[in-house]
């Protein structure tokens, strides 16, 4: 495991300043916004995506406002650069040397040919869920929003151009399906992945948002049931993908590129929208969406139409195993729609929780045991992540040897109010 306190430094070359300014460098006056359809579209755009509005977003005043600069970060002796643009507000506040990243695991994948996908990741070896498949740090890393007024093809050949030979081939080897754009663009939106650089400024959600294109996460096709997760971490500026079930020898590694708990037909026309292909994934080529979408809108509405767990504890009008049959049937669908990407992980918690309300000291260490087994596979990121994970294996330990220590132990044998006799006959027991 590396020292936390390794570290790497942020710029190799002296940086270049970009200004969004015509001629460049000139001061705020002398500003062009793009013209009002452009910032119409970009505002529309902007304001349709909750995370990155704030409240009176306008492009034309982000165009006039914003500075940029244009480096390359180096990590240690990782022979590896990323060439970024950044604003300069969001490159200030980012450390001034990152944590050393994770090793990436040596041949877990190699990149192969994936039928109409084009191109594809593959599984050299069988992997547990959990395992730990790439640590990668981005070759290029741009804003969402650039508020340049130069033509974005020469901000990108000049963002190219800074890599070194080997990465700067690679990534002009990687694919582009826009035929709108300049060819460098298109390599972009093709292949970025959307990353957040925690900048501690809430009057700007805007800035925190980047494209990041990576040399061989970028190959990992979409899939609805996607059996890959990968995980950015702006402390040592790098992605971690890792299996989020069983990934055999051979198998395609995959992610997802939009939310897969929508109806097929609308995760169709995003990614048809935002990415400009129809989506051949083995989910997908399934005869019959319906089944397949109630599925997925039940997952997706879970959380927000079940009572809180201490709710539960006490009414004594559900049975005593209907939440945990809720959980189960939870679980059996996110199987059936290869769904683990979603948080499976919380059912297991929330069913080890229920047993543990029940005072069932068997059930209760079995399912607490799946967490703990959980835990110990799963790929924490971050120092602070590895920290959090030491201390709840010490707590799992403590509850497995005194299932009695748990919190919440005994609280619906304790508390339930039990049902007033003949009162709504068999609530309940039809809910699963
Ligand atoms: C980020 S790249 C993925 C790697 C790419 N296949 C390659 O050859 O390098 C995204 C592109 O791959 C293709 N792709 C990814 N997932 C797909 C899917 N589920 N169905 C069809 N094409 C897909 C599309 O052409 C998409 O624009």
């Amino acid at each position: 495991m590396p020292s936390a306190t390794s570290s790497s430094s942020k710029v190799s070359s002296p940086p270049a300043a970009w200004r969004s300014s015509s001629p460049p460098r000139a001061g705020p006056s002398t500003r062009t916004p793009p013209p009002q359809h452009v910032c119409a579209a970009v505002n529309a755009q902007v304001t349709s995506i909750p995370g990155l509005a704030p409240p009176h977003f306008d492009f034309a005043e982000h165009v006039r406002s914003r500075s940029y600069t244009m480096q390359n970060f180096v990590f240690g002796d990782d022979p590896f650069e990323t060439a970024v643009l950044l604003d300069e507000g969001v490159e200030r506040l980012l450390p001034d040397t990152f944590q050393r990243a994770c090793a990436s695991p040596s041949c877990t994948f190699e990149i192969g040919d994936a039928g109409e996908k084009g191109r594809g990741m593959f599984a050299v070896k069988d992997m547990p869920a959990g395992a730990l498949v790439l640590v990668e740090h981005p070759a290029v890393v741009v804003p969402y929003l650039i508020g340049l007024d130069v033509p974005l093809r020469d901000v990108y050949a000049e963002l190219f151009g800074r890599l070194p030979p080997e990465a700067h081939r690679a990534l002009m080897g990687l694919a582009n399906s826009r035929e709108d754009c300049d060819h460098r663009e298109g390599i972009v939106r093709t292949n970025a992945l959307g990353i957040q650089l925690d900048v501690p400024d809430v009057a700007h959600p805007e800035l925190t948002t980047h494209r990041a294109v990576f040399l061989n996460t970028s190959r990992c096709n979409h899939s609805c049931g996607p059996n890959a997760r990968w995980e950015w971490d702006t402390a040592s500026f790098a992605l971690y993908l890792s299996a989020v079930r069983p990934i055999q020898q051979g198998e395609e590694i995959t992610i997802a590129y939009t939310a897969c708990t929508r109806p097929r037909g609308e995760r169709h026309s995003t990614l048809h929208a935002q990415y400009g292909f129809t989506c051949a994934c083995t989910y997908c080529a399934l005869p019959c969406a319906a089944a397949s979408d109630a599925a997925r809108v039940a997952l997706a509405r879970f959380w927000s139409d079940l009572p809180p767990f201490e709710a539960w504890c006490v009414d004594g009008r559900t049975p005593d195993e209907w939440l945990v049959k809720r959980h189960l049937e939870a679980l059996r669908l996110i199987k059936q729609e290869g769904l683990q990407v979603l948080d499976a992980e919380r059912h297991v918690d929330a069913i080890a929780m229920c047993y543990g309300a029940l005072a069932d000291v068997e059930m209760f260490r079995a399912w607490t045991e799946r967490v703990r087994e959980r835990e110990a596979r799963r790929v924490w990121v971050g120092v602070e992540g590895r920290e959090r994970a030491r201390r709840r294996a010490l707590v799992f330990a403590k509850w497995l040897s005194n299932p009695a220590s748990f919190p919440a132990w005994g609280w619906r044998r304790t508390f339930c109010v039990s049902k007033v006799e003949g009162e709504e006959e068999g609530k309940g027991e039809d809910v699963v």
